[in-house]
């Protein structure tokens, strides 16, 4: 349906209202009664992991992940290969997959900065080229897409704490932008998708997620100071260490994810914890829960790091229904324990 409408100014805007593209027929049949095929970009990676552990536990998902391995690994998925409701596929998002789902998570990205700086021109081609594969395959088959956005976003957010409505503050050609300005046009084709095609799309804008399975020498903030603090070396925190991240458990940041998928919103949706921590109040916590004996160091930073940032989630817990509940304190001894188990550190007695 095309409406021609005119602003203010006498100028014609043209908008164009698609329906959305039909999914497979046998979703609607009588005698076949198909699962809901889930395809996971990602999925090998640590957020990507954890969801598709949730996505497994109801019977009537199907799901497939599709990873290079660049960040992620099949170990993280170990408990799965095999099952018949699972499968996994060795395929670089920057390529087309043609496949049948219903809902794709498009989770595949580098997300730590180190990785994400490896090969910048790699990140921006996953993040276009990758996401505009992704949102072809869901035109084609009718599927829902949910892309996982950042609060990389806003950059150096000028507005705090961060609503959806802030446009951000964005260095477009710094070491950052193949991360941030990439995610940017992933949300861009997200909306023209949507607009132009009628795609039911979904964008989470994903605030600083820890947990298990995170890489341990990733470089983020939170698996270093853990295994820095197991290793018992000197806590690294970069100065001036007065820069704040939120930090948000995986299981949160997953049931956030699912319920953003399954509801009416597209988003951009805000999921993160908002408790708001300085580098050094973080390094302090780790060495008071984990090794008091460690010291903390202040080591040179990296250009254009965020001096603040924390999500306004109002829009997650009024759309969703979501908050979340795990608090740093007890998110932190989790991790910990997952990392002293891949260390091989024991606790003392
Ligand atoms: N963890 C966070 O704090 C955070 C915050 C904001 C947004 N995100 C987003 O969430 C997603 C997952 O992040 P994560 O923390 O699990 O990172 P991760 O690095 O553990 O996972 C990313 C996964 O994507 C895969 N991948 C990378 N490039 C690919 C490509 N071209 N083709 C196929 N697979 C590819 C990697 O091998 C890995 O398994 C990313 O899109 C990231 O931008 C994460
Ligand atoms: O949440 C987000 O939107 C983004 O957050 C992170 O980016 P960043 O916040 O820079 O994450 P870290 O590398 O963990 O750095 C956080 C802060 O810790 C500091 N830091 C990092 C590492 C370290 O050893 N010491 C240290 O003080 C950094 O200077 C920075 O100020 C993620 O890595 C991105 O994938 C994600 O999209």
């Amino acid at each position: 349906m095309a409406t021609d409408s005119s602003n203010g100014n006498g100028h014609h805007q043209t908008t164009t209202t698609k329906t959305p593209p039909s999914p497979s027929p046998l979703r609607f049949s009588k005698f076949f009664q198909s699962n809901m095929r889930i395809l996971v970009t990602g999925g090998a990676g640590f957020i990507g992991s954890h969801l598709v552990d949730r996505l497994m536990e109801n019977e009537k998902n199907e799901v497939i992940v599709a990873d290079n391995y660049f960040t992620g690994s099949k170990d993280n998925l170990k408990k799965w290969i095999g099952h018949p409701r699972f499968e996994l596929i060795r395929h670089d998002v920057t390529e087309p997959l043609l496949i049948e789902v219903d809902q794709i998570y498009h989770l595949a990205c580098p997300a730590s900065p180190i990785f994400y700086k490896y090969n910048p021109v790699k990140t921006i081609k996953t993040n276009v080229i990758g996401t505009l594969n992704m949102l072809g395959l869901a035109k084609r088959v009718g599927a829902r897409i949910l892309l996982t956005s950042t609060s990389e976003v806003y950059g150096d957010p000028l507005v705090h704490p961060q609503p959806e409505s802030y446009w951000g503050n964005v260095n477009p050609i710094g070491v950052r932008s193949c991360y941030d300005e990439g995610k940017r046009v992933a949300e861009t084709l997200m909306f023209d998708y949507h607009r132009q095609h009628g795609i039911e799309i979904r964008i989470a804008r994903i605030f600083n997620t820890y947990g298990p399975r995170m890489n341990i020498d990733d470089g983020r903030v939170v698996s270093n100071f853990i295994a820095q603090a197991l290793r018992g070396e000197s806590l690294t925190v970069q100065s001036p260490g007065t820069q704040t991240r939120s930090f948000c458990y995986v299981s949160d940041l997953v049931d956030g994810l699912i319920r953003l998928m399954e509801g009416p919103n597209t988003g951009p949706i805000n999921l993160g914890n908002p408790g708001e921590f300085t580098m050094i109040e973080l390094a302090e916590t780790v060495k008071e829960l984990i090794n008091p004996d460690v010291e903390i160091k202040m080591v040179e930073n990296t250009p254009d790091d965020p001096k603040q940032r924390k999500p306004d989630i109002t829009k997650a817990k009024e759309l969703l229904g979501w908050e979340p509940k795990v608090k740093l304190r007890d998110g932190l001894p989790l991790m910990e324990e997952n990392f002293r188990l891949r260390l091989g550190v024991d606790k003392k007695k």
